[in-house]
């Protein structure tokens, strides 16, 4: 039997809950077989980042060959991708792949340790953005990569748009998870905007949620979904996660990502 599968790059976080260890354990859950491509390894909890270790971009490439001449990837997702290198060499590998992408483009963990080098930033619309379905900034990495500011729904509706328009993704979706009020997302396809409405859940328990949210939509894709039918499912995979969070620690607890297999195992 031949499983989907998926390919993560990105950064681990030794806590579990954000980075490649939440993107595999979201991809298992949509049955749909992870790998991982290491980008940055961060001495991580729920209350912060410690240190941060960058893996040198020979070792990055030497990851990525390791796939390609062995494994079949259906779908991609990105996170923390730390440096211009690491930008241009994942971003070419991609590019010669055409398979379904997700870009999320980490720049600071809600803790507010910074995830990536300034210059970086730029690079992100250079070499990753052209190739991605989809990007899925929160609101302050929107604010920061289009340089204005988010604070309504048009708001997102505008920005979602500037992505496509002006950052050469093919789609954006612009997560509201930092506004008030209900939890809003809205994505742009390239001609149809799309909203996304949960109600807010009361926790402080969000560690890892881009991440999670993100692998979710590319187990989707592997899955061989439209993109909005990947990002609904994506949503309510999202909210259930929240919704039955961990107290784990003493910060920002992680998301629950078995949410939908509450009570299989007695
Ligand atoms: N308290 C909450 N209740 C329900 N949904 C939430 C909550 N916080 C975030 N979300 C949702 O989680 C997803 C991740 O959003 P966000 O927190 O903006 O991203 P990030 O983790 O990258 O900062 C989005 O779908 C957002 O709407
Ligand atoms: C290694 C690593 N990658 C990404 C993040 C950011 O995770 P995210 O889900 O976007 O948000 P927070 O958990 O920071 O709220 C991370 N922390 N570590």
């Amino acid at each position: 039997m031949r499983p989907y599968t998926a390919l993560t790059i990105a950064g681990s976080d030794s806590g579990g809950g954000a980075g490649i260890q939440a993107d595999i354990k979201t991809m298992e859950e949509w049955q749909v077989y992870g790998m991982s491509v290491l980008t940055s390894l961060t001495a991580q909890n729920t209350m912060g980042v410690r240190e941060v270790h960058h893996v040198p971009v020979p070792f990055l490439t030497a990851q990525l060959k390791s796939i390609e001449e062995d494994l079949p990837v259906d779908a991609i997702k990105t996170g923390m991708i730390s440096s211009k290198e690491a930008a241009r060499t994942v971003g070419e590998w991609i590019g010669a792949r055409r398979k379904p992408y997700v870009c999320d483009p980490v720049m600071v963990t809600a803790s507010g340790h910074p995830l990536m080098e300034e210059e970086t930033r730029e690079a992100l619309s250079e070499y990753l953005f052209p190739h991605a379905d989809v990007v899925t900034p929160n609101i302050p990495e929107a604010e920061t990569l289009l340089g204005m500011s988010i604070k309504t729904e048009a708001d997102m509706e505008e920005a979602a748009g500037l992505f496509v328009e002006k950052l050469g993704s093919r789609g954006a979706l612009i997560k509201g998870g930092h506004l008030e009020g209900e939890a809003v997302d809205v994505l742009y396809d390239g001609e149809i905007m799309r909203t996304y409405r949960e109600a807010r859940i009361k926790t402080d328990n969000t560690h890892g949620t881009g991440c999670t949210y993100a692998s979710a939509i590319a187990a989707n894709l592997a899955r061989g979904r439209t993109l909005p039918a990947a990002v609904e499912k994506s949503k309510h995979f999202i909210t259930e996660a929240i919704r039955h969070s961990f107290d784990l620690g003493s910060g920002s607890g992680p998301t629950n990502h078995w949410a939908g297999r509450i009570g299989e195992i007695k």
